[in-house]
């Protein structure tokens, strides 16, 4: 049987992965396509702001850190999905596998190598990065994810290219090349490209992810894998040894390369103000934003039937309407931040005072 082809989708926090994962999907009509997302924290906001028009299959794995657990999770989830498509309780034909922002790429490409059952049945068509081109300078420069996740590329995905000049642009694709000399940088505005860009590139090439990681195929007991230390990109140009190489990182014991960012969930059963909620989280993200590296939620908001879906990367904020509130479905608000040091007492504070009063408790608290 022929072996099923992967895509697997990365790139850091807020990059675009969703708004990119779900043109593909609209897009793809008549193909069916398993998606597995995993996100960062403990809640999966992707899921409910992922389009369902095409029948698609859509896994969720949510955990914390990646970097331990994906080999095993993701290992079980594909024989899982083997097992149910064998038995016709699935029909797919590929399988894009979103990781989460702060996902090494190499602990999930290593997973198609690792293990028998795995590799007899699926093969990796490429590894997809998107890079937020408002954003990854600064992320490229603090962070050893989103340095691998450029050094594993096969394509690369500029988004937001819309929000800085022809001469930043310039000199992002200029640093991005040192890192990644191989893989076509194209830029996209929200997510917008041809399919035939994203599917069946067979981009992939084992050779090339040695080059970046060369204990790629080490079994983790092994020693270092995935947590090497990156070089800094080297800002004089010389393109030939300017790649993501690790350093070999011969500590013995396991660090984890995301320890320093957290997340938090937010949740209220009653709906927000908008006036109120826009001007907290407008003061929040201002004297805050560098350390909120993603927040994104689904809201209930007072004067709408839709769900508000929020979201932002940093300073940068934005909401659209979802989709109406089911009829019988619990109207409530859950939101999650993931970033470093977040003050998170605050900003619980603060989007409680947001929320419309609770008119059981004032009328019971009114004076006869
Ligand atoms: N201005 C602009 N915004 C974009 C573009 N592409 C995506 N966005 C916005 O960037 C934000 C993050 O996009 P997502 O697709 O959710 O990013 P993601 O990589 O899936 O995020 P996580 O999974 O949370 O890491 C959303 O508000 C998008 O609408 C673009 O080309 N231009």
């Amino acid at each position: 049987m022929a072996l099923i082809p992967i895509t697997i989708l990365t790139g850091f926090l807020g990059a675009g992965k969703t708004t990119l994962l779900n043109r593909v999907l609209k897009e793809s009509h008549g193909q069916r396509i398993a998606v597995i997302e995993n996100e960062f924290g403990e809640e999966n906001i992707d899921n409910e702001i992922l389009v369902r028009e095409s029948g698609e299959q859509i896994v969720q794995m949510s955990n914390g850190c990646i970097c331990c657990t994906i080999r095993e999770d993701l290992r079980s989830t594909l024989v899982d999905l083997l097992a149910q498509r064998k038995s016709g309780a699935l029909v797919f034909e590929r399988i894009i596998i979103e990781t989460t922002g702060v996902a090494d790429p190499g602990p999930v490409i290593q997973t198609f190598f690792m293990d028998e059952e795995i590799a007899e049945n699926y093969l990796i068509d490429s590894v997809i990065t998107l890079v937020d081109a408002k954003h990854a300078q600064q992320q490229l420069t603090d962070r050893q994810e989103a340095r691998r996740q450029v050094g594993f590329a096969d394509q690369i995905f500029l988004s937001k290219t819309d929000l800085i000049s022809d001469a930043e642009k310039a000199a992002l694709i200029h640093r991005l090349k040192h890192i990644n000399p191989r893989a076509p940088i194209e830029a996209v505005h929200f997510g917008e490209v041809a399919l035939s860009k994203v599917l069946d590139l067979r981009g992939f090439n084992l050779n090339a992810k040695l080059d970046v990681d060369p204990d790629l195929l080490d079994a983790p007991e092994a020693g270092h894998g995935h947590h090497d230390h990156e070089h800094e990109h080297d800002e004089h140009c010389s393109h030939d040894h300017d790649h993501a190489h690790g350093e070999h990182c011969n500590h013995p014991h396991h660090h984890h390369h995301d320890d320093d960012v957290k997340s938090f969930v937010f949740r209220a059963e009653r709906a927000f103000d908008p006036v109120k909620l826009e001007d907290f989280l407008g003061a929040i993200v201002n004297v805050y934003g560098p350390k909120m590296l993603r927040y994104k939620g689904v809201l209930d908001m007072a004067g709408t039937e839709r769900k508000v879906i929020f979201q932002g990367v940093h300073q940068l904020m934005g909401s659209d309407l979802g989709p109406a509130w089911a009829e019988g479905e619990q109207r409530q608000s859950k939101m999650v931040f993931i970033g470093i040091d977040l003050p998170r007492d605050i900003l619980v504070q603060g989007l409680q005072q947001c929320l419309v009063p609770d008119v059981q408790s004032q009328a019971s608290a009114a004076p006869l």
